[in-house]
């Protein structure tokens, strides 16, 4: 006799990595930069961000690294809520991102290979074990033989390599990169999104802020829009 039928099972719900609902922001002297924003990424998704310059993409981030507050509205990151998170609770929040900031942010005291390795020292975790993750990352990214300089010797675009490395380097939860590949070349662009790429697969959620529509395209990652503010989905195929 077969065993008795079961009910299917309801799919577990995909985890959230980001929620906004109804956020709001503006600066002193400019309000409304965005109006309204509601946008869930779900863990393991990859989005990019475009928008025109002006448009809010930076400030968008800004609020989901906790470095701004909303004036409206909710943030919730990994499922635990973040709007008004007290400035103790926020490096918890920030270790589980690999943040690629417009500026690099790099620490020009330390070399290459340390700002590189610096998410992992921040972890605890011991030189002996991170020394060959590093120095692989490194000449993934073009810098296999710089790891000794300090980034003041870099250029443009090697900064913004060493920035994605440092950034990716802990195998974070989320990414959230600002114009990630503004400084470098084109070939350099298609091997950057790769990494982006592989690094989905593996279940990173990733978003990417950026004003080459083209790349997002091919990035095959679902595109968003901030237009005045707003954020919306934008079509799929570039329009005819
Ligand atoms: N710290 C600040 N104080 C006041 N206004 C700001 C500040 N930062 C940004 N803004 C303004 O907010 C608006 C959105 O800026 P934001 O940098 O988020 O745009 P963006 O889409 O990232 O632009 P870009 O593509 O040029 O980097 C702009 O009008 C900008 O001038």
């Amino acid at each position: 006799m077969p065993p008795p039928r079961r009910p299917a099972a309801d799919p577990a719900p995909t985890p959230e990595t980001v929620r906004l609902t109804g956020v709001g922001f503006g600066y002193a002297e400019r309000p409304g930069v965005l109006r309204d924003i509601s946008l869930i990424l779900p863990a393991g998704s990859f989005h990019f961000l475009t928008g025109a310059s002006g448009s809010g993409k930076s400030t968008l981030l800004r609020l989901l690294t906790l470095s701004e507050r909303p004036t409206e509205g909710r943030i919730a990151l990994f499922g635990e809520e973040a709007t008004a998170v007290p400035a103790r609770d926020r490096p918890g929040f920030r270790r589980r991102m690999g943040v690629i900031f417009q500026d690099f942010r790099l620490l020009d005291h330390l070399s290459v290979f340390d700002n590189a390795a610096l998410p992992l020292r921040l972890r605890g975790v011991k030189p002996a074990a991170y020394g060959p993750d590093v120095e692989e990352m490194l000449a993934w990214v073009g810098l296999g033989d710089r790891a000794g300089d300090r980034p003041t010797a870099l250029s443009g675009g090697e900064k913004q390599r060493l920035a994605i490395a440092r950034a990716v380097m802990s195998r974070p939860e989320l990414i959230l990169a600002d114009e990630p590949t503004g400084s470098v070349d084109p070939a350099m662009a298609e091997r950057l999104l790769k990494l982006f790429q592989s690094l989905n697969r593996q279940g990173t959620t990733v978003l990417i802020a950026s004003h080459d529509e083209a790349l997002a395209r091919r990035s095959g990652a679902r595109l968003l829009r901030l237009t005045d503010g707003r954020l919306s989905a934008a079509p799929a195929t570039a329009a005819a």
